[in-house]
């Protein structure tokens, strides 16, 4: 399968910029979302999850066709509760009906990036809206009751390497889990929405309790109330993953630059761009006063 970016030359980098902000006002504005949580780590699970169906093997899947409109992939257990996400992004599609659904599913997890304090994030548009046909089989996204092994492989799909892969489960720094969207539960209290190294810092500092939860899900917790799924503690257990970690966990800034080269790669996936189509880096609310 071959993804070309379309280069829209009607549409300008301030086409775009208008979108960002425009999203990252609504974020400011729906500050009560999930327990004044907001809407920002949603946002970032959805294009992750618009993403993360990617396989590197036949080059199926990835943001590309926004087949995460569809019922089918919307089904997949994996994607429950990010029905709240495109509910969120319906009134933008009304008011930017130019923009591909895999632009802005992706435009919206940069967005909340930056918007988060995190990284700088480059974003390149031309992603083009495919027919539900070509909508990926559910199952490709991870499962959290898994160790190391598992981790490894599922992001060598994805074409992430150990530092990459270290790199991106550090956006479990945002959100928090839901009983009733994965049957996992917590951080309580301590969900936060800034963008931040924290992540490491608590996997290494806190004591970590592995227990079933009341949704019958193993999960580990730490008596401050915090909580890591299988696959993020794995993060500690495998020696090559550690030192990572200890690295991340020291140093923000290094986290940032993996963070902001590989969350592009991530939402890139699969897509062939012609050498004249544009990179953007969108401004903060801040940077621009509003
Ligand atoms: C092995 C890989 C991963 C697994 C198994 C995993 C699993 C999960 C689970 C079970 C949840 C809770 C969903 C809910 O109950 O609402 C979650 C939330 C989240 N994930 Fe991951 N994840 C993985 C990788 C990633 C990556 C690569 C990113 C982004 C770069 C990411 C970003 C998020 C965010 C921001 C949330 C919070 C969402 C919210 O607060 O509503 N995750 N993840
Ligand atoms: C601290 C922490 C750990 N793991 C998570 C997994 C998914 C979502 C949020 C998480 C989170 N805030």
């Amino acid at each position: 399968v071959v993804h070309i970016a379309a280069v829209n030359k009607d549409r300008s980098f301030d086409d775009y910029q208008r979108i960002y902000n425009t999203i990252a006002e609504k974020i400011r504005e729906e500050d009560e979302y999930d327990g004044y949580i907001g809407y920002g780590p949603i946002l970032v699970r959805l294009g992750w999850h618009s993403s993360g169906t990617y396989d590197k093997n036949d080059n199926t899947g990835g943001s590309y066709g926004g087949t995460m409109r569809f019922k089918l992939e919307q089904s997949d257990g994996a994607n429950n509760g990010l029905g709240n996400a495109r509910a969120f992004m319906e009134p933008i599609l009304k008011e930017f009906p130019w923009i591909s659904h895999g632009d802005l599913y992706t435009l919206g997890a940069v967005c909340a990036v930056q918007e988060l304090q995190g990284p700088k994030v480059k974003w390149r548009p031309g992603r083009v809206d495919m027919p539900e046909d070509t909508t990926p089989k559910n199952g490709r996204l991870p499962d959290a009751a898994n160790g190391a092994d598992y981790v490894r492989n599922f992001y060598a799909r994805l074409n992430m390497n150990d530092r990459e892969a270290v790199a991106l489960t550090g956006a479990h720094c945002l959100g928090r889990t839901h009983l009733k969207n994965s049957g996992f539960d917590g951080p309580w209290g301590a969900a936060s929405n800034s963008f931040t190294n924290e992540f490491f810092v608590n996997l290494l500092n806190e004591q970590w309790k592995l227990q079933k939860n009341k949704a019958g899900n193993m999960q580990y917790d730490s008596p401050k109330g915090y909580m890591m799924l299988e696959t993020d503690y794995a993060l500690v257990q495998d020696p090559a993953y550690l030192k990572i970690v200890k690295e991340f966990a020291n140093n923000e800034g290094a986290f940032f630059k993996e963070f902001a080269s590989c969350f592009q790669k991530l939402l890139e996936n699969g897509i062939d761009y012609p050498k004249d189509a544009p990179t953007y880096v969108f401004k903060t609310l801040d940077e621009q006063d509003l």
